[in-house]
């Protein structure tokens, strides 16, 4: 009871604090749940980490590359989540009100989505392409 106080007092504006951790990760779980079902960008990015994955292990990279993959897979979908939590906000405070500032705090938003996925295209292809040689012309 007095941990719940202590946790209140720390969050006097917050709703809600989860009371453990089992329940954080299940609140966690429940953002990454929203954007999957919300948002047709992450779907696309989750389909093209399955298949970059795929393609990886049929060109057989190496255990490095593959770790250098999964962490431009994993800044996508991070900052796909992001930018729908800032989304969210946004349009939480703003409603269906135009603004200059929600267009700006948005647009940039999905600027840094669009900067991570080029990134990301520009490893894959640099992964790949130089394997794909050497297994064709080989
Ligand atoms: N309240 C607003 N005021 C001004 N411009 C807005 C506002 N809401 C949205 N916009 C503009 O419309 C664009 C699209 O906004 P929206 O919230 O629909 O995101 P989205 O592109 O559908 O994102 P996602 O596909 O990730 O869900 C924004 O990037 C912004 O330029």
């Amino acid at each position: 009871m007095k941990r719940k106080a202590k946790l209140l007092k720390s969050r006097r504006r917050s709703y809600r604090t989860s009371k453990n951790v089992l329940i954080s990760f299940r609140y966690a779980f429940n953002g990454i749940k929203y954007t999957f079902k919300n948002s047709r960008n992450f779907k696309i990015q989750v389909l093209f980490a399955f298949f970059s994955l795929i393609i990886g292990s049929i060109l057989q990279l190496d255990k490095s590359d593959y770790l250098i993959m999964l962490g431009t897979i994993f800044s996508v979908l991070t900052l796909e989540i992001i930018n729908t939590s800032i989304e969210s906000l946004v349009d939480l405070v703003i409603k269906k009100k135009f603004s200059n500032l929600a267009k700006i705090a948005k647009d940039c938003s999905a600027g840094a989505v669009l900067l991570a996925s080029i990134n990301s295209v520009i490893i894959g292809l640099c992964l790949f392409i130089p394997k794909m040689k050497l297994l064709f012309l080989n």
